[in-house]
């Protein structure tokens, strides 16, 4: 079996009794031997020497689990009043606190002392561009001579070590942990994703990063979030001085402005948009199938030109922000600027971004990791600045996510596709034709007249854009990024956008 999370190979014991004493615990009597080396909250991934961490989650209470640590070799139990009732037969030493979420990442950052400066921390946040500005400040590091380590919603990799990744963000034991094992390395700088719910759900606690960035923020979520305002304040939090340094915040969505007029961290600002103040900015130059060129002007006056492997305006936006995060935490920009002309501009691979997997002949086709109304904006006009032939867009939506997003993706499919293709895509365990119902409905609405056709299977889905479309054409399959299942009725199932549209390819004789 894969391993479940990354951790250091040669932790240092903390004592329970000092982990009681620092963290205000009642000490259980008898726990003066014990000593702990790592950390876990569930029944799946507890080493020996872990303090299991029991959290009252939305279905079970992971106290419950506590007879299974013991049984993989953890030491004790940290859990609520609630849980320590589940884990009193456990025959595990338990300590209370009031809300143990809350504590995991002091705790996890105590035991795994990841408190000193190393390795520098870059977060990134934001609704769309979160992945791609992590992978850019990699393969820019990298450029830089830096080793690193990285965790996004696809993966967490420190060197040629990586695992894939199931939550966009960890939780904060297996946060601290994979940082423990990029200190061991010799890790210089760490490029992490922050989501929203992972700031609201302590995921991020304990640590402090050197700078944070703030790509843009749109309708996602509002299943989590009353509305858009606490989603909003949920990304905030991470620009106060708790958890940041110093930021740079994008000013190509209004809400970059808001966040400049709240935030309580030295920021700096970037945009890529006419008409936009900031210090930064991003002259974007020319859009091509399989890269973006760009300058970015630095406040002094210095500029950069050089280039990024992906399409579209907010790939240069993307990698904008990624070297101004950078400069913001010390790395000289004409030291950047002379790696990029040196390796022929930015040397970064965004697995399933605007990832194009046709070859010279034939359709060009896309597999993106779009789900949200703007990303869905954004890409198909991208993809129309050098599309000669029709746009074909192939989509569906997640089901047990944010329903109210659905009419805005199927409407602006309709109004800037050629072609729409509305399949099944994850429909976890909602009714897939009940989510197709709303995205057909609100597609035909928005353009009666246009072409919307239905196709549950996704295979099918691809396949059939792939007859349609010739030489010229575009085709955009919107959703799966890099993901290698699907969701049905609760069971994951294989199932890889990218493998299905090589193989439709090759199949209609184009290359792929
Ligand atoms: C809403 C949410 O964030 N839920 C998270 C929460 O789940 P939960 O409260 O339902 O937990 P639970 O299943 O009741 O389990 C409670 C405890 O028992 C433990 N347990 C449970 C079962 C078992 O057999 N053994 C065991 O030990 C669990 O590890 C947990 O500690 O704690 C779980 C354990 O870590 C997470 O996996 C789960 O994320 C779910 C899968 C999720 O979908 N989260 C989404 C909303 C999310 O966080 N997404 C963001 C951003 C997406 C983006 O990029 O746009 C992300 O960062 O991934
Ligand atoms: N700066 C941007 N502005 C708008 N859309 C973008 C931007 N960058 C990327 N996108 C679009 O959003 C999609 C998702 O990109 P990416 O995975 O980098 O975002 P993310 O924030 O990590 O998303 P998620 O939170 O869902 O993991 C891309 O494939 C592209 O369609």
């Amino acid at each position: 079996m894969p391993a479940a999370s990354i951790r250091p190979l040669h932790p240092v014991p903390r004592s329970l009794s000092q982990l009681c004493a620092r963290f205000g615990l009642d000490a259980p009597d008898d726990i003066d031997h014990l000593e702990v080396t790592g950390v876990s909250i569930s029944s799946k991934d507890v080493d020996a020497g872990d303090l299991y961490v029991g959290i009252p989650g939305a279905r079970v209470h992971g106290a419950s689990f506590a007879d299974d640590a013991r049984a993989d070799g953890a030491v004790a139990v940290l859990t609520d009043a609630a849980g320590a009732a589940l884990a009193a037969d456990s025959g595990l030493p338990v300590l209370v606190t009031e809300d143990p979420r809350a504590a995991l990442g002091e705790v996890s950052a105590w035991i795994y002392r990841t408190d000193p400066d190393v390795p520098k921390l870059f977060g990134v946040t934001g609704t769309n561009g979160k992945t791609t500005v992590a992978y850019i400040l990699d393969g820019l590091l990298g450029q830089l001579g830096v080793l690193t380590g990285l965790t996004t919603t696809v993966e967490r990799r420190i060197g040629d070590e990586r695992i894939d990744a199931s939550l966009t963000t960890p939780e904060a034991n297996e946060l601290h942990a994979l940082i423990a094992r990029m200190r061991e390395v010799g890790v210089h700088a760490a490029s992490i994703e922050v989501s929203a719910q992972a700031i609201t759900r302590h995921r991020v606690d304990g640590l402090l990063f050197d700078v944070v960035g703030f790509t843009n923020l749109s309708h996602d979520h509002l299943d989590d979030y009353p509305d858009f305002a606490s989603y909003f304040e949920a990304k905030l939090e991470l620009f106060t001085p708790e958890r940041a340094r110093r930021g740079v915040v994008s000013l190509d969505s209004e809400w970059g402005a808001k966040l400049v007029e709240n935030t309580r961290i030295p920021v700096t600002t970037i945009t890529s948009k006419d008409g936009v103040e900031a210090d930064w900015r991003v002259i974007v130059g020319g859009q091509r199938g399989a890269s973006t060129t760009f300058t970015l002007v630095a406040p002094d006056g210095r500029s950069l030109d050089t280039s990024i492997p992906m399409p579209g305006w907010f790939s240069a936006a993307n990698a904008g922000l990624a070297i101004v995060m950078l400069v913001e935490s010390g790395y000289d920009l004409d030291q950047i600027g002379e790696a990029l002309e040196r390796d022929g501009g930015v040397d970064a691979f965004v697995p399933g971004r605007l990832e194009l997997v046709s070859g010279e002949r034939g359709p060009r086709l896309y597999v993106d990791y779009g789900h949200t109304p703007d990303a869905f904006e954004q890409t198909l006009g991208a993809l129309r600045e050098f599309t000669t032939g029709r746009l074909f867009m192939i989509f569906g939506a997640d089901g047990d996510r944010d329903a109210t997003k659905r009419p805005d993706m199927a409407r602006i499919a309709a109004e800037l596709a050629d072609v729409v293709i509305i399949t099944d895509y994850n429909p976890r365990t909602e009714d897939p034709e009940a989510i197709r119902r709303v995205l057909v409905d609100a597609a035909r609405a928005a353009r009666p007249e246009g072409e919307v056709l239905e196709i549950a299977d996704a295979r099918l889905g691809i396949r059939r854009a792939v007859e349609l479309a010739d030489d010229g054409d575009t085709i955009l399959v919107a959703g799966p990024g890099h993901e290698s299942y699907t969701e049905v009725a609760g069971e994951k199932i294989h199932y890889s956008a990218r493998d299905e549209a090589r193989e439709a390819l090759r199949e209609a004789g184009w290359q792929a």
